[in-house]
């Protein structure tokens, strides 16, 4: 199992242990239980499904990168689909605290970007920030969404976000997790079809400035994220947080891009440029030269 695992692992109840060394040690362990693996787990341990996502928090909590605050948030978004999606918080030395990737946020992220289509319930080992609860109301789940904290009965998103702001307020009907395509055409080269596929996905409906990002890591991997706007705009996830949370789960390191990709309309009310170059030049990648860097999407 990769090394960030060993130290949580080794703290969780026996058989969890037993049952979870498989799926840790295989290769292509990136964050994702699938619902086959929960429903095993679930058996081999005698867990039920909210116990058993407690159980596993520690194991979330270890991909926390938190250079700032040593404060290690696990979350994990259980979809409709069945699968389970690990998430943790990422700060950034060099960058601004607003560029910071909150636990809730990356799992719910993650979900998405792995083609989750609907979220059943969040369970977290803290109890979810103001911005995690506003996040979270954009969701296509509403304010129905299960929140698991431990030692606390379970709640939903509305118990902990009452007379919540939201979309509705804007009169938006859509909300994130459901499926969309912006329709621009694909073209360029491997990474920058990448990232206007992942535009084409973005959440966006308030500003219609709809952006991605692709990412070449250091083993040559394609990462992808979507911009997910919020009704309350601050709280929106950039294109760049979204690829470095998929990164992350993948555990490849933050500081080996090779190369970043963003894709933007040019005539868009907002742009992601200059912030997405901002932190990826914190990261130390300088490879978002300006041939790749607006790999403008046409309609
Ligand atoms: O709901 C919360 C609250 C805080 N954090 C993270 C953000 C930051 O990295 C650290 C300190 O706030 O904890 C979360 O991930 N989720
Ligand atoms: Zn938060």
């Amino acid at each position: 199992m990769h090394p960030r695992f060993t130290s949580a692992f080794s703290a969780l109840p026996l058989r969890l242990q037993q049952a979870l060394q498989p799926l840790l040690d295989a290769a292509d362990f990136h964050g994702v239980l699938h619902a086959n693996e929960v429903t095993q787990l679930q058996q081999a341990t005698g867990l039920d499904a909210d116990a058993l996502a407690l159980a596993l928090l520690p194991l979330a909590a270890s991909c926390a990168i938190a250079p700032v605050s040593n404060f290690n948030v696990g979350a994990i978004a259980r979809g409709i689909s069945g699968n389970w999606y690990f998430g943790a918080n990422m700060e950034f030395r060099n960058a601004p605290l607003q560029q910071t990737v909150h636990a809730e946020q990356s799992a719910i992220t993650h979900a998405w970007l792995r083609g989750e289509t609907r979220l059943e319930t969040i369970t977290v080992n803290y109890t979810p920030c103001g911005h995690c609860r506003q996040f979270m109301n954009e969701l296509n789940s509403g304010t129905a969404i299960r929140v698991s904290l431990p030692g606390r009965a379970i709640r939903t998103l509305g118990d902990y976000l009452p007379d919540a702001f939201g979309p509705a307020d804007l009169n938006i009907a859509e909300r994130l997790l459901t499926p969309v395509d912006h329709g621009f055409a694909l073209q360029g080269d491997t990474l920058q079809q990448a990232a206007i596929e992942a535009a084409n996905q973005s959440h966006a409906p308030y500003s219609q400035s709809y952006s991605g990002v692709a990412l070449r890591s250091r083993s040559g991997q394609i990462f992808t994220g979507r911009y997910a706007e919020n009704a309350a705009f601050n709280p929106s996830l950039p294109p760049l947080q979204a690829a470095l949370i998929l990164m992350n789960m993948h555990n490849e390191a933050l500081d080996g891009i090779q190369q970043a990709v963003l894709a933007e309309c040019q005539t868009a009310t907002l742009s992601q440029r200059d912030a997405t170059r901002a932190t990826l030049a914190a990261l130390g990648c300088h490879a978002f030269a300006t041939e790749t860097l607006s790999a403008i999407a046409v309609k």
